[in-house]
């Protein structure tokens, strides 16, 4: 079983290897989490490119290389190569930094939940890798039932505010 926890990332470095529609999914999780983002990649789809020009993330322009990692405190790797995202988990290992492989379960440190976000309530669930599918089902199932409840759930909140 994975260890869960929510992590507290706030101007923390992450450093995103690949710039594809994975990679932007990841992205945008990091932003949401107040992270500093730089993207490594020599293509970007049109919503990285948008981040990039509004200034909201970093892009280094070319394709991997070792050193890249360095003052990372997460890595993502999301190339469509295996053998890009494979170096990318070995040398996150050897620096000590926590990996998320987006085309390798078994390579990866931490994985994703699939995650719903209102006001002060944020669910996260997994299927330990088995089915990202499943993981979404569940959390859009979730998060209609925490939308049924809301209110008794938001009066509970707003007494500890
Ligand atoms: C939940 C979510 C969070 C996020 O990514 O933010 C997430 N995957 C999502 C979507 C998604 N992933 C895939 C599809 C295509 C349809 C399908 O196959 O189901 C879709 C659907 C889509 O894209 O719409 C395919 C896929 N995923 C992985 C592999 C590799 C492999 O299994 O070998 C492959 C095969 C790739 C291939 O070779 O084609 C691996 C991982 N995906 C995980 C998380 C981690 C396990 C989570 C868990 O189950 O606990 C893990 C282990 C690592 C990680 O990435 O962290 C996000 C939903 C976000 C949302 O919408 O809210
Ligand atoms: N974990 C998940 O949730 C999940 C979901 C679907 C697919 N996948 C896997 O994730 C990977 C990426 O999927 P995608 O749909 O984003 O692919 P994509 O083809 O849309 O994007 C790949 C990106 O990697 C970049 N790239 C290629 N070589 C590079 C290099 N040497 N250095 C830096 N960047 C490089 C490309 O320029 C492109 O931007 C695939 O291996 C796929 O099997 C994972």
């Amino acid at each position: 079983m994975y260890y869960a926890a929510f992590l507290n990332l706030v101007d923390s470095t992450c450093t995103v290897v690949g710039g594809g529609k994975v990679a932007t999914r990841k992205v945008q999780g990091l932003l949401r989490a107040d992270a500093i983002v730089t993207v490594i990649s020599p293509t970007l789809t049109e919503t990285l490119t948008k981040w990039v020009q509004e200034g909201v993330i970093r892009h280094i322009p070319r394709t991997y290389q070792a050193g890249d990692l360095a003052g990372a405190k997460l890595v993502f790797a999301a190339t469509n190569d295996r053998s890009v995202n494979q170096a990318v988990s070995e040398a996150a290992k050897a620096a000590g930094i926590l990996a998320n492989i987006a085309d390798a379960p078994d390579e990866c440190d931490f994985i994703l939940p699939a995650v719903h976000q209102h006001e002060g309530i944020q669910l996260a669930v997994s299927t330990g890798g088995k089915s990202p599918a499943l993981a979404k089902h569940l959390r859009d199932a979730l998060a209609q039932d925490v939308k049924d409840k809301r209110t008794q759930f938001y009066q509970t909140l707003n007494q500890r505010q």
